[in-house]
């Protein structure tokens, strides 16, 4: 009995964009403050193999680091407020480009209309959908007080002001997308293991499949590997030199999907 191995399945017709020489592909997680997008986030990656890149964790990152922007990024979390895109975008850009992974969840970006302009102008990067969860606020309300995490931006004077700029800026964005039927909206309100249920039909195409070399005598790891990555639609090539389909490479003989 041979190893097993997660090998990607064909995933037909989902956006690829370039990012410089790199192309990628890129999921929006949008919603509330409070409405659930790093928790669900944490588990897309784990069952799917995305990387997550969380927009306001970039921007905390970068008051760390003590860059020069530090300061004036603090004092728009405090308020609420949206970082100008140029600093935010720079982030996110550099996130990819350092990242060996091709899959992205860009989780509470774009905030506005200007990220999202600025976002696809620099980028040339557009999402292959977007995940919009929607919740209460009194339920996001609740859920960003008993969160505990010691934010500054976490108390319910800037929640209320958080609420309002996703009213008036954030919503909009979901709506352009939306006008573009490439959101996919959630129902957030309900427990985590619920929503990931959700979460985890819309991702279906991207999960990975087990593979097991049943006769490793006769066919070998490598030989799999070059067939899989042979290209992105995973068209693969025979050992006689023809052109074997995935769906011919899963039905031999000599291995399994689990
Ligand atoms: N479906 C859920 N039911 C109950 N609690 C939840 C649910 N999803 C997340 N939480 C909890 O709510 C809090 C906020 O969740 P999370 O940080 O994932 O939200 P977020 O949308 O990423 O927030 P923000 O935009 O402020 O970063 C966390 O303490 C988390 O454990
Ligand atoms: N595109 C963005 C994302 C976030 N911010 C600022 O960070 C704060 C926290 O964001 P979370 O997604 O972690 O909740 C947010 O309130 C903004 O001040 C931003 O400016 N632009």
């Amino acid at each position: 009995m041979g190893s097993v191995v997660d090998a990607p399945v064909v995933v037909e017709g989902v956006a690829e964009n370039m990012l410089g020489d790199k192309k990628v592909t890129v999921v929006f997680v949008l919603g509330g403050p409070g409405s659930g997008k790093g928790t669900q986030c944490a588990n897309i990656v784990e069952h799917f193999g995305f990387t997550h890149l969380s927009a306001g964790d970039l921007l905390r990152a970068e008051i760390k680091s003590g860059s020069e922007n530090g300061t004036m990024i603090e004092n728009m979390i405090k308020e609420g407020k949206i970082v100008p895109s140029e600093v935010t975008i720079k982030l996110l850009q550099d996130a990819m480009i350092k990242n060996e992974n091709d899959k992205f969840l860009i989780d509470g970006f774009p905030r506005n209309e200007e990220n999202r302009a600025a976002f696809e102008n620099v980028t040339k990067i557009s999402p292959a959908f977007v995940l919009f969860f929607d919740c209460s606020e009194e339920e996001m309300e609740r859920r960003l007080l008993g969160r505990n995490q010691g934010r500054v931006d976490d108390n319910i004077e800037t929640i209320r002001k958080r609420f309002k700029v996703f009213v008036d800026s954030s919503l909009p964005v979901i709506e352009h997308y939306n006008a573009k039927d490439k959101v996919k909206k959630i129902d957030a309100a309900k427990p985590i293991s619920e929503v990931f249920e959700v979460v985890k039909a819309i991702f279906a195409p991207y999960a990975k499949l087990g593979i097991q070399l049943l006769a490793p005598d006769k066919i070998s790891w490598i030989r799999v590997m070059e067939w899989l990555n042979r290209d992105k639609k995973r068209t693969t090539e025979g050992t006689n030199g023809g052109v074997l389909s995935e769906k011919a490479l899963l039905e031999c003989d000599y291995i399994s999907v689990i």
